[in-house]
Order: C-alpha cells, then sequence, then structure tokens
C-alpha cells in the first residue's frame, strides 16, 4: 500500500478548527474531512486521535518521554506550506529577488482580524536559501490583500517551473543522494515527481542557484519510474515543467525492473561492449503508511493501525533490494519513507544489511553500509535511527499476556529513544509518562510479540503471514543504523520523514556510468559517419522524395492519422483531479490517490504472455502500448535543414533527435536527448513488433528528452527554407551550438514590445537594432538574447534568451501566454500583455485541457480550410498552364499539396496551439507532495 488513500490517506485541507467530538478531545478534530477507503468523501469531521497509534509509538519508543506532548500536538497542527525556487534557471535570480525584495516586506507586519499574521521565513537548512515555509491560516491568505498576490505569484510560478511547491521533509532525501551531472540515477517510485524535479535540478545546477552554473546536456541521467500508470504519467507532466534532454520516465514495478543492456567503452579502449545498466545514485522513496503526514492526511488519525506498516513491510524490501542490485559498486542509495514506523523503516534498512552479508557478531562488514551523515546540513534537526524496535503482528489476546496495568508505563519512551529496550522490560522509573497515570491505563494494550520463534509458538498461521525480517536482529546498533534520520514534526514544524543514506562497497568512480555509455556512443557516431562518407546536404535532399518520407508528410498533414503527440492524447485521458482548491497554497494530496499496489509483481508475471514478450507486466492492469521511441538518422532530409539552417557547430548533437513513429521520420515535434539517454534507449537489441531497440518495451518507457523543434508549415511563397521551429522547452539545448548569425542580440525594450504584441506585423515594429536586423533576416527560427539594461525605470540584470519566429511580415516571442504573462510581471510589476495587468494563468488543469482541445480545434480547421484553398489555386493554376500547354496530366496539387500559407493570422493560430500544447505540459502544478 502505498501512503495516502486507501487505508490511511485523504486530501489536506483547512486548518482544523477544533471542534470536538466526545472522547475528551477537545481541540483534536478537524473540519476538514477525508475520502474513506470506499472512495466517497465525508463530511464528518475527523477525529485527530487515535488511541492504537499512541500506545504503539510509546511502546517503540521512538521519542524521549519529555518530547511525546508536543510531538502530539505537532501531528495535530496544520502543516505550513513549503516551496523552494528552482535553481539554474535564468529566471531564478528575478524569482528571488521578488520573493526577498517584493513578498517578503509586503507581508511582514501583517495584521489580521487584530492578531499578527507570521511573515514566510527561510528554511535555513535548505542550500542557497532557495526553501521557504509560509504558516498561515487559510482565512488569512482569502481575505488580506497581499497574501492573496501572493499566492497567485505562487501557483503562477509553480506553473511556469520557477517554483515547485513540495513538503519540506520530501526535500531532504535527494539532498543526502548528492546528485552529480554525471551520475545514472534512478528515482523508483517516482509519482507525483517532487524529488524527481529535485534530481533534475540537481543534475543541471549541481552547485549552485546561479544560471551560470546550469548545464543544459549534463552527462548523467534522470530514470523516474512508477508502477501506477496514471500516476506514472503525472512524472510526464512534472518533467514538462522542467525540460530536460536527459530524462526518461518509465512505469515498471521497481521490484521487477528489467536487465537493461546498454554500449559501454573504457577510456582509451577501442571495443564497444554491452552491459548492464548501472545506477551511481538510486532514490527508493518506497509506498509506505504515510502516518508522518497525519498533519496533511487527517484520514490517517482514524485509519492508523499496526498492520498497515507491517503489511508493507516485505513489498518495501523487495524495492529496496532491486535498488541495491543495480546500483553501481562504490553507488550510493537513499531509502525513504514518510512513516516514523521502524518495521517501515530501520526493520527494513537492516534487513537489506543483511542480505548483503552483514554480520558484525562475526566481525563481517557486508557489502553495504549505512553512511553517516551527521556533518551534512547540520541545520536539519534530526533524530538517530532505532537500534531496537518491538513488533505487534496482530491484536489477538492469545498473542501476550495482558500487561499488568503498573507495567504498561514500562512502554512509554525511555530517555535514551535509541537505546535497546527489551519487550516487556519494566523500566517505569526510567519512563516518565506523557501524561497522567490514568492516560496512560486507557490506552488500549498493543500486542508486542518479542521474535519471531515466539510468534510461531503462539500463531503459526499468523506467523506465516508476517515477515521474520520485521524483528531486530539484535546488531543494528554495529551495523550502524543509528546513522539513518529520524524527522519529527515537533522539532521544526514540518511533516514526519525516515532518511537513511546507504553505500554499495567498491571503488571509488569518479567519472560515473555515463562516460563509458557516451564514448561508446560516440565511437557508433563516428564510424557510421565514415562509412557513409561525405555527404552534402544537397545530395541528401534528394532523398526527401523516399516514400517513407513522402508517406511522412502526409501523415503530418492529416493530424488525426497521425500517431504523434502521444502526449497531448494522454494529457486528456489522465488530467489528474484536483479539488476547486487548486488554486489555494494548500493544494490537494497528490497521494490521496494512490492505490495499495502490493500485487504488482504478481500482475506483471501474470502479464507476461509468452518468453516473447518483453514487456514484462502490466502495472496497474495497463499494457504497454507507447509509440515507438526512434532515432532520426541524420541524413534524413529534414535533419540536413535543420542543421544547414540553424549552422550548427561540430559539437551539435545531431544524432540525438527523436521522434515516436517507426520511421523515424519527423512530423510534427521532434525531441533532443543526451547521448547517454540515446544509450539506454537505442539499445538491449532488436524489438519486437518493429519497435527499433528492445530497452523502451522492457523499461515500459513512456517518455524521454526535451520536445526542441516544432514543425512550421511553408509560406505560400515558399520562403521557409527550414520548417522546424526552436521550441523554448528545448532552446536551451540547441543555442549554444547553433551559428552566431541566429543569435540577435535584443534590448530590455524589444521584450517590452514582443510580451505587449502578439505577433506584430514588421512594419510595426520599432526602430531599434534588433528589429532592424530581424526584418533583414529569412522567415525562419532565431534566438534573441535580451541583454542586461533599463526600460521607462525597469532593470534588467541578467541576459534572457528566447527564440523568436520571424514570420512572412511577422515576427513573436515564442512563449507560451502563461509563460510570457510571467515573465512580465518578474520584469515590469505586471503584464504588459493585457490592459489590466492582471497575471494570465490557468490554474485548473481541467480549464487548460479545455482550452487546449479549443485551441487544437481551431487551428485544425484554419488549416483545414488553408488547406483546402491552396488545393483550388494550384488546381486553377494547374488547369490554366495544362490548358496553355495543351498538356493532359492531373494537376500536381491533387497529389500533393501544399501545405498553407503562414500569415499574421495563422501563426497566431497556430502559435496559438502550440502555446497551449506547451502550456498544458508544463502546467501541472507541483503538488505539495507527500512525499
Ligand atoms: C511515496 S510515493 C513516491 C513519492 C515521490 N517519490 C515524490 O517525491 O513525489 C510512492 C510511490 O510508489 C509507487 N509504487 C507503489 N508500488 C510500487 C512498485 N512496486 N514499484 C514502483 N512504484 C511503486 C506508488 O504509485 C507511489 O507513486
Amino acid at each position: 500500500m502505498a501512503r495516502g488513500r486507501g487505508r490511511g490517506g485523504g486530501r489536506g485541507g483547512g486548518r482544523g478548527r477544533g471542534g470536538s467530538r466526545g472522547g475528551g478531545s477537545q481541540g483534536r478534530s478537524s473540519e476538514r474531512s477525508g475520502a474513506p477507503a470506499g472512495g466517497e468523501y465525508s463530511t464528518q469531521p475527523i477525529e485527530m486521535d487515535n488511541k492504537v497509534f499512541e500506545s504503539y509509538y510509546l511502546g517503540q519508543g521512538i521519542l524521549p518521554a519529555d518530547e511525546w506532548l508536543p510531538f502530539l500536538e505537532s501531528m495535530r497542527a496544520p502543516l505550513p506550506t513549503t516551496f523552494r525556487i528552482t535553481p539554474g534557471k535564468h529566471t531564478t535570480p528575478m524569482v528571488q529577488q521578488e520573493m526577498r525584495d517584493v513578498f517578503l516586506p509586503a507581508l511582514t507586519g501583517v495584521q489580521h482580524e487584530g492578531e499578527a499574521v507570521p511573515p514566510p521565513t527561510a528554511l535555513d537548512w535548505y542550500p542557497h536559501g532557495l526553501g521557504w515555509q509560509i504558516d498561515v491560516k487559510k482565512s488569512v491568505l482569502r481575505k488580506e490583500e497581499q497574501f492573496k498576490k501572493f499566492q497567485q505569484w505562487l501557483v503562477h510560478e509553480t506553473l511556469t517551473g520557477s517554483i515547485s511547491r513540495q513538503e519540506a521533509v520530501s526535500m531532504i532525501p535527494p539532498l543526502f543522494l548528492d546528485v552529480k551531472p554525471h551520475h545514472i540515477v534512478m528515482d523508483m517510485c517516482a509519482a507525483p515527481g517532487s524529488k524527481t524535479a529535485q534530481l533534475i535540478e540537481a543534475l543541471h545546477s549541481p552547485t549552485s542557484s546561479a544560471y551560470d552554473s546550469f548545464d543544459p546536456m549534463p552527462p548523467g541521467v534522470i530514470v523516474a519510474n512508477d508502477s501506477d500508470n496514471k500516476r506514472a504519467h503525472m512524472l510526464v507532466h512534472q518533467s514538462a515543467r522542467l525540460p530536460s534532454p536527459n530524462i526518461i520516465v518509465t512505469n515498471c514495478d521497481a521490484t521487477m525492473w528489467p536487465r537493461v543492456e546498454v554500449p559501454w567503452r573504457a577510456e582509451g579502449s577501442d571495443q564497444t561492449v554491452s552491459r548492464p545498466l548501472r545506477f551511481d545514485r538510486v532514490l527508493a522513496d518506497v509506498p509506505c503508511s504515510g502516518d508522518g503526514t497525519m498533519r496533511k492526511n487527517i484520514t490517517i488519525w482514524r485509519e492508523w493501525r499496526a498492520g498497515n506498516g507491517l503489511s508493507l513491510h516485505a513489498l518495501q524490501l523487495r524495492i529496496l533490494l532491486k535498488g541495491l542490485s543495480v546500483l553501481r559498486p562504490g553507488g550510493r542509495l537513499v531509502y525513504s519513507t514518510c512513516s516514523l514506523n521502524p518495521i517501515e523503516n530501520e526493520a527494513v534498512v537492516s534487513a537489506a544489511l543483511r542480505e548483503l552479508g552483514a554480520d558484525p557478531a562475526n566481525g563481517v562488514a557486508g557489502k553495504l553500509r549505512v553512511v553517516d551523515v551527521s556533518d551534512l546540513y547540520p541545520m536539519l534537526k534530526r533524530c538517530k535511527g532505532l537500534t531496537h524496535w518491538r513488533v505487534a503482528p496482530g491484536s489477538g489476546r492469545h498473542l501476550t499476556k495482558e500487561e499488568p496495568k503498573e507495567e504498561k508505563a514500562s512502554t512509554a519512551p525511555a530517555a535514551d529513544a535509541t537505546a535497546p529496550a527489551e519487550a516487556g522490560e519494566a523500566s517505569a522509573a526510567a519512563a516518565p509518562a506523557p501524561g497522567s497515570a490514568e492516560y496512560l491505563a486507557a490506552l488500549p494494550t498493543t500486542r508486542w510479540v518479542e521474535s519471531y520463534e515466539a510468534l510461531q509458538a503462539v500463531d503459526k498461521s499468523l506467523a506465516s503471514r508476517t515477515p521474520r525480517t520485521a524483528w531486530p536482529c539484535g546488531q543494528e546498533k554495529a551495523m550502524g543504523l543509528e546513522h539513518a534520520m529520524r524527522v519529527y514534526p515537533h522539532h521544526q514544524n514540518t511533516g514526519g520523514f525516515f532518511v537513511c543514506v546507504l553505500e554499495l562497497e567498491g571503488e571509488r568512480d569518479e567519472e560515473g556510468q555515463a562516460a563509458g555509455m557516451i564514448r561508446a556512443m560516440e565511437a557508433k557516431d563516428r564510424q557510421v559517419e565514415a562509412e557513409a562518407g561525405p555527404s552534402t546536404s544537397a545530395e541528401l535532399q534528394g532523398e526527401a522524395s523516399s516514400s517513407a518520407a513522402a508517406s511522412s508528410i502526409k501523415r503530418a498533414l492529416s493530424p488525426s492519422a497521425d500517431a504523434e503527440e502521444p502526449e497531448g492524447k494522454r494529457l486528456r485521458e489522465d488530467e489528474p483531479q484536483e479539488d476547486a482548491a487548486e488554486a489555494d497554497l494548500v493544494v490537494a494530496d497528490p497521494n490521496a490517490s494512490i492505490k495499495p499496489d502490493n500485487h504488482a509483481a504478481a500482475r506483471a508475471t501474470r502479464g507476461k504472455k509468452n518468453d516473447r514478450d518483453e514487456g514484462y507486466g502490466m502495472p496497474g492492469g495497463v499494457p504497454w502500448k507507447e509509440d515507438p521511441f526512434t532515432f532520426v538518422d541524420w541524413r534524413n532530409a529534414q535533419t540536413q535543414s535543420v542543421l544547414d539552417f540553424y549552422g550548427v557547430k561540430p559539437e551539435f548533437p545531431k544524432h540525438n533527435f527523436l521522434v515516436r513513429n517507426l520511421e523515424g521520420e519527423p512530423l510534427r515535434t521532434v525531441y533532443m536527448t543526451s547521448s547517454s539517454v540515446r544509450a539506454i534507449v537505442s539499445s538491449g537489441g532488436p524489438g519486437i513488433n518493429g519497435h527499433p531497440s528492445l530497452n523502451p518495451r522492457k523499461m515500459r518507457m513512456l517518455n524521454c528528452g526535451v520536445k526542441t523543434l516544432a514543425r512550421q508549415e511553408a509560406g505560400k511563397d515558399k520562403q521557409l527554407e527550414c520548417r522546424w521551429r526552436a521550441i523554448a522547452d528545448g532552446a536551451p539545448v540547441i543555442r549554444p551550438m547553433v551559428r552566431d548569425e541566429m543569435i540577435a542580440r535584443a534590448e530590455l525594450s524589444d521584450l517590452a514590445f514582443l510580451i505587449k504584441n502578439h505577433y506584430p506585423t514588421l512594419e510595426s515594429t520599432p526602430d531599434s537594432p534588433f528589429f532592424r536586423e530581424m526584418r533583414t533576416r529569412k522567415m525562419g527560427s532565431y534566438f534573441a538574447d535580451f541583454v542586461p539594461g533599463e526600460h521607462e525605470g525597469t532593470k534588467l540584470s541578467t541576459t534572457l534568451n528566447y527564440p523568436v519566429w520571424r514570420a512572412v511580415a511577422s515576427i513573436n516571442l515564442m512563449l507560451d501566454k502563461q509563460e510570457k504573462s510571467a515573465l512580465s510581471c518578474r520584469i515590469f510589476g505586471r503584464d504588459l500583455s493585457t490592459e489590466t495587468g492582471e497575471r494570465q494563468f490557468v490554474a485548473h488543469p481541467n480549464q487548460r485541457a479545455a482550452m487546449r482541445q479549443k485551441a487544437e480545434a481551431a487551428a485544425l480547421e484554419q488549416r483545414k480550410a488553408d488547406e483546402l484553398e491552396q488545393m483550388q489555386m494550384e488546381m486553377a493554376d494547374a488547369a490554366a498552364s495544362s490548358s496553355a500547354a495543351g498538356a493532359t496530366s492531373a494537376p500536381a496539387a491533387l497529389s500533393a499539396p501544399e501545405p498553407a500559407a503562414e500569415d499574421p493570422e495563422q501563426a497566431a493560430a497556430v502559435e496559438a496551439t502550440e502555446a497551449e500544447v506547451a502550456e498544458e505540459g508544463q502546467a501541472v502544478p507541483l503538488e505539495q507532495s507527500d512525499a
């Protein structure tokens, strides 16, 4: 079971108002309601009180006794909203500055109904001051103007990927994973993707928040996986917020992660070998009972029982062991849960350590060690991992004798929470009661069973259903389990979390796994190019008449028959349903939709129809039906037109263009991947059912790379040399590798004009050097560098780069409306494109989907009308010329209609569609994660 809905989750909402519902629990019920197991929403207030929970954790001794009450109090308080500013984007300094210089002062000293409202605070342990927290009531957010504005900013910047809303504790595991740009990283249970976002950020901007530290295409790879198909698609949306050529999204049961073969070449060698993919870093943020999220998922209060954690232990261990099996020697794995239960935490790690040979009693360290990271992030308050815990496998009276009431206090926490406390040991003197004696006496009895053998003796059937590894082996201290970290809510006003950093024995591998894969791909590319011999693009243009290309063009013109753009399809089908409170700071819990996935492994085995079926299962019951992932032959005429027009430098990765059709033909959208991603995607042997390679199928790949080029229709007057327009997402990757003439220097005033005016005609543009220059250019895609400067009292202090489209008679900044509006507000303090200056963003996914569909339908209609008009004109031309020449052949236009002309109106329609698609791709707000 995953944390959240099902047995124990729900949607977080407003602040509990303390309506009491019996049981003397004044102030412990919440008007927040939650979804019960059946999925129906309850309007009943939920009691934030569970005596079984208290009895269990007091018995586990997870905290010193004097911390028990503050802990409980904190667990009942609403969780503050936390967010991170995305590092390394060129907008990062602006967003940081807005937070520090605009919002922080505006939100300081605010009074609401006579009470002081606390201002936002920076998370002192989060690097570069990028993490923030705000702890105010919903009523304040709704009523106070400053907070309303702040909230809008937060939602808008989240939609554009400049901010990620994420629970503070969820930010911890990726920090300790210590991802470097050359690492191949696996996020085993990644959805909805808040930690994946951090991993992507770390790969591209490892050491600093500054844009100059940003590497648009580092050597490494992030594989983001989730077994739940719908949730895995959330990862596709998530990765679209932070576009990267280095990402692969997969939909596997992590316990069944396949053997993936990749080409690899050692430094200095001239031999490429095929070897299994190994990861430098693995994040195992496993499904868990989620009781560390009770401040947000209040239904867990009602549903909590000891068995929830116990039933997940085996799955968690299997995921961890699989993660370790794909980790390279010397590699690092971070195991984490948002559960406080040692059965899901220390017990899982202890079992893995033993599985990998740790036997401290006999002086054997084993191949795996728990890393002491106590010197890292010292401002982060955390407790040591437990070295002893107890197991309560059931509630039957036969399991243990009822403890005498006076001994009940023995289950209260010991002063040293990490010290072993024998089951049933009476230590009342050392354990001050968390409340009165009566309070303790009223707690229900937890049936602790001392050992697996003791359980077998009293209940064989229960023993057969209980994992032996749930019990400690007694060597936990020697195995270093106290180096694990427990984060408790009352220490820093957060949720609860468990994090353990593990490293496999092995040589330090400074270069990482990606380097050998990239060497292998480069060697292959050199060989392919040498074999092909020198080829001019003029020669290659002739190949465009091949039948594959012709049929592809036809498909491109007939979108309904086109299998491309699977994402668009998915966006509609898998739109995450979020509640109406989405635009509020406290957003719906993404894990509310997690269902238990205990049987994923079994389903996966059943899903294998025969030995030739490399699909290996159907997580979530969904078969793998993805369009092929095919790299485009660099000699393809379309690719050549791109290489020629953009005048790419020798280092341009011309072999790394990827499309989603079998023919490898660029039709509408072309993706770019890193060479390391290409090594993974294009390998594993020949695919089946015509798929070019086996790995994507084995990995149940959903998506990879970054959208980089979009097809633009040629104008009537055939001015368009290259039909491929740079997309903003992929622009940072290709911009550094195009000829200088493709990049035009522009001023802040030019940016203001382009924001204000949508597809302005060239005649209407100001007489600035940038627009003068653009008027002389051929129709096509260019990059504008907006350099630091001033305009009407506004200052730009960093260079911004965006693609622009030079149409026949107009020009446009190629940013979607939402992004343009955010940019304008950051720089000019208002949206210059609207009369009111209000921000323009669409927070709700259903609205976004509707808008996108409308724009697509309008563009399609427009295109059909244009095609018809074009065909009629050409037929008329052909008829005129054939009658003039006395010829009888059919008009050429009948067999190959020319695409419609590009004029400002049509360009605007296409751009609107593109904008909506782009918007859709980026627009899923980064949920306040579970994580
Ligand atoms: C705790 S959530 C992960 C949160 C995520 N790491 C984040 O930061 O956004 C656990 C995830 O594990 C997934 N899951 C459950 N069983 C799985 C399995 N056998 N293999 C892979 N993923 C699994 C669930 O679908 C769920 O999305």
